[in-house]
């Protein structure tokens, strides 16, 4: 996908991208591929792989759930170099955004594309979901939490849930749709206050398939979640699945 393509595809789906945000976008790319000369950020390093499995990837949730093109505040849990969070910013300015990512060097990245881009009302933290999700200044604290290719279902459930106020919803952003992996969930689900909201299976202009799962979180989080580092991922609640 060129940038060209990027912005068609996306104005033809009522999602419209100004001049002014495909500059953004252009020196996020370029300073995305200087800076993983010396620090791995992303094994994808082709601009046309990054305009369509970073950029236009990171934007589907705007597609497919109008209440995102609002003002709200949105925690992108294991950020990395910045997706989807960051794409997502760009595109809807009205979002209070945190990046949360365990690894220093992806937060020291963060914090200079968001000076670059001067994007306001982002905040970057350094450190595991399970313990953020603790600090009262963060617990319940956000409309939607968000993750893409961090972890299995199960476990991301235990991750996000505890950041969203009752009311609110997560999005997982995931490469194929395993229908037992929600099913499998029920009891991660009600020990954390979630109910599956929607599902969206779709494809990407290049054909690779990909499913967004929402969940609304309809009652508070039970204090003991989530369990401490590294819990969450070698015993899920109700299991493992993808
Ligand atoms: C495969 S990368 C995906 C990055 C980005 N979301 C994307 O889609 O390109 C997973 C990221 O999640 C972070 N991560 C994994 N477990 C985490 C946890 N428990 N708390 C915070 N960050 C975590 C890792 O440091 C890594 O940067």
């Amino acid at each position: 996908m060129n940038p060209d393509e990027f912005v068609t595809t996306l104005n033809n789906q009522s999602l419209p991208i100004s001049n002014r945000k495909m500059v953004l976008f252009q020196t996020y790319l370029e300073f995305l591929l200087e800076y993983s000369k010396k620090v791995n950020l992303t094994a994808i390093k082709e601009p046309k792989d990054i305009w369509l499995k970073h950029f236009y990837d990171s934007l589907t949730p705007l597609l497919y759930l109008p209440d995102m093109n609002k003002k709200a505040s949105l925690i992108d849990i294991g950020s990395g170099a910045g997706f989807p969070g960051v794409p997502l910013k760009i595109v809807n300015q009205k979002f209070q955004l945190t990046l949360l990512d365990s690894l220093q060097k992806r937060i020291a990245f963060l914090d200079q594309l968001i000076d670059k881009l001067n994007l306001k009302n982002v905040e970057t933290v350094h450190g595991r979901a399970e313990d953020f999700a603790h600090n009262l200044n963060y617990r319940e604290k956000y409309d939607f939490a968000i993750a893409r290719a961090v972890s299995n279902t199960n476990t991301l459930l235990e991750l996000l849930l505890p950041f969203v106020k009752v009311g609110g919803k997560i999005i997982l952003m995931k490469t194929v749709h395993v229908e037992s992996e929600i099913y499998g969930a029920s009891k991660a689900l009600e020990e954390l206050g979630g109910r599956v909201s929607q599902s969206f299976s779709f494809e990407l202009p290049n054909d690779d398939p990909r499913v967004l799962i929402t969940i609304d979180k309809i009652s508070s989080t039970k204090k003991r979640y989530p369990r401490k580092a590294g819990v969450p991922e070698k015993s899920p609640i109700g299991g493992k699945h993808d």
